[in-house]
């Protein structure tokens, strides 16, 4: 049997090993006898588990709250209705950079001896990411922002926390100089036509998308329109260890209310922008293109598989040195981090925690109404255990544990259905560094796990973790994976999958 501590890491496995919560997640009932004020929150379910209700805007931003003052000394507040953090969540960030910045991939220069400046692009009311960066590693940081409640509590919240308040410089965004030509932006605001032409002048960034960029991939042109983000931002001769970046995800804010299992608000402002997500993080490569060597790192969060995808190439075709992801999972929802950089690589290779090659991935988009992440589910099942495979499903934490030996996984790539009843029996026990469930294998046996996570409406992220890194059968792992795609999109999505094994280059 797998420890208790396997057990738990297996549950939430992209939880970054040196994350605070990653082995003691937040003990809600000692924090309500400590906190009285987050006690009315907490209750009980039958089991006598402690819980709150997840769609109650005041009952997360007090978890919020306690947990930043109980567990980093920091006093904090936002108004009714701003972006609620989590905060394990966006602690996974900070220390994914953490591990960027002390990879040596990448040649160190212009830090100024051991200390570390970040900037935040859109810090919000909440200031998360300075507040956390500098309380946990000293880090100093320029946030940047546009709305003035964002800048109004950005500034509080520094204020409210005088040990740290020295590192973290609040700036504004100024919209006099904008990046829509001789026009209103879509919110009104005047532009400057000048300082978006200087820009491309002097810029190796092609303005024509070529066919594997914006406009091929969704169909429309998702141009920025907006305030500027770094280019006029960022003072001449500044330098940054590096950027991070919670973009406004969203193209609507129909699209950006979506999860009724959490509310953490989360205002127009803070969750929309014209094109969403693909737009804004296109503007900051492109920016990145313009100040090139001026950060070690360039970072963003991405939600959206498909938009990683595309950004990639994108970051391709503007010839940066080096490219980073990794994979933040919170509950049911899967964000991914991007990062880039000019600088010359050292060619050394960064740690493994970063790099995860036994996980693949794709979306599910366009999803018949009918059908929910449980039917995909169901249908994982399904697909495996008619070449004989053995499933295990768990429908609490959306999971298929899978193990298939050698004649299973031939039958799947040749689409062979067996007698389920005719499966090989398992040989001997043998334990997977992950903790899985699924332990009864041979050797000549590949155990993996397939996970579905709620992206948006209709949209749905099927993920695949190999289990067993040595088995002598992983090689099979992804066409098998290739085929399940195939086969769930054409049993799921409007838009059926064309060819079997569609290249999927953020793999
Ligand atoms: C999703 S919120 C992220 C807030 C906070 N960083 C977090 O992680 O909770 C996006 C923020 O970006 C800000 N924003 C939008 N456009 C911006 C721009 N051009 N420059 C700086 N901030 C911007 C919004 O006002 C909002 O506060």
């Amino acid at each position: 049997m797998p420890s208790k501590k396997k057990r738990k890491r297996a549950e939430r496995p992209t939880i970054h090993p040196r994350n605070k919560y990653s082995d003691n997640p937040p003990d809600f009932r000692l924090l309500a006898t400590l906190y009285p004020s987050f006690e009315p929150f907490v209750f009980y379910s039958r089991d006598g588990r402690p819980k709150i209700d997840w769609t109650d805007f005041n009952a997360t931003r007090e978890l919020t709250r306690i947990l930043l003052l109980h567990d980093h000394g920091l006093n904090w507040w936002i108004p009714d209705g701003q972006l609620c953090p989590t905060v394990p969540n966006r602690s996974n960030y900070i220390n994914w950079i953490e591990d960027l910045l002390s990879s040596d991939i990448i040649a160190r220069t212009h830090t100024d001896g051991d200390a570390v400046r970040g900037f935040d692009i859109g810090t919000g009311a909440n200031c998360i990411y300075p507040l956390l960066g500098a309380s946990l590693l000293g880090w100093s940081f320029v946030g940047s922002d546009v709305t003035n409640v964002a800048l109004e509590w950005a500034e509080r919240n520094v204020k409210n926390n005088p040990h740290i308040s020295e590192l973290i410089e609040i700036r504004k965004v100024e919209n006099s100089v904008n990046t829509v030509y001789g026009e209103e932006s879509d919110n009104g605001q005047s532009v400057d036509r000048e300082s978006i032409i200087d820009v491309r002048k002097t810029s190796t960034f092609k303005p024509e998308p070529s066919p594997s960029s914006l406009e091929l991939h969704s169909g429309v042109n998702k141009n920025y329109h907006g305030p500027p983000i770094l280019v006029g931002v960022v003072k001449d001769g500044e330098r940054f260890d590096f950027c991070m970046c919670n973009p406004p995800f969203f193209e609507t804010m129909e699209e950006a209310g979506l999860n009724p299992k959490t509310s953490c608000g989360g205002t127009l402002e803070e969750m929309v922008c014209p094109g969403g997500e693909l737009a804004f993080i296109s503007r900051i490569i492109e920016d990145s293109v313009q100040l090139k060597q001026s950060f070690r790192w360039y970072t963003s969060m991405v939600g959206r598989k498909s938009n990683l995808k595309i950004l990639m190439s994108r970051l391709r075709e503007v010839g940066v040195t080096i490219v980073k992801t990794t994979e933040f999972v919170q509950g049911q929802t899967c964000r991914w981090g991007l990062a880039w950089s000019f600088m010359p690589p050292t060619g050394k290779k960064i740690s493994s925690h970063v790099v995860e090659k036994t996980v693949l991935s794709f979306m599910l988009e366009g999803i018949h109404r009918q059908y929910s992440a449980i039917h995909v589910l169901q249908s994982v099942e399904s697909f495996f255990c008619t070449s004989g495979a053995s499933c295990k499903l768990n429908a609490s934490s959306f999971t298929v544990d899978v193990t298939a030996s050698n004649d299973h996984c031939d039958a799947i790539l040749n689409n062979e259905v067996q007698n389920i009843n005719e499966a090989v029996s398992h040989q001997y026990e043998q334990k997977t560094s992950s903790g899985s469930n699924c332990l009864h294998t041979a050797l000549t046996e590949q155990c993996f796990r397939i996970s579905v996570f709620q992206q948006i409406p209709g949209t749905l992220l099927v993920k695949g973790s190999l289990l067993q890194k040595e088995s002598p059968v992983a090689g099979a792992f992804s066409p098998i994976f290739q085929r399940l795609e195939e086969f769930l999109k054409n049993k799921f999505c409007r838009e059926k999958a064309l060819i079997y094994g569609s290249s999927n280059p953020a793999r």
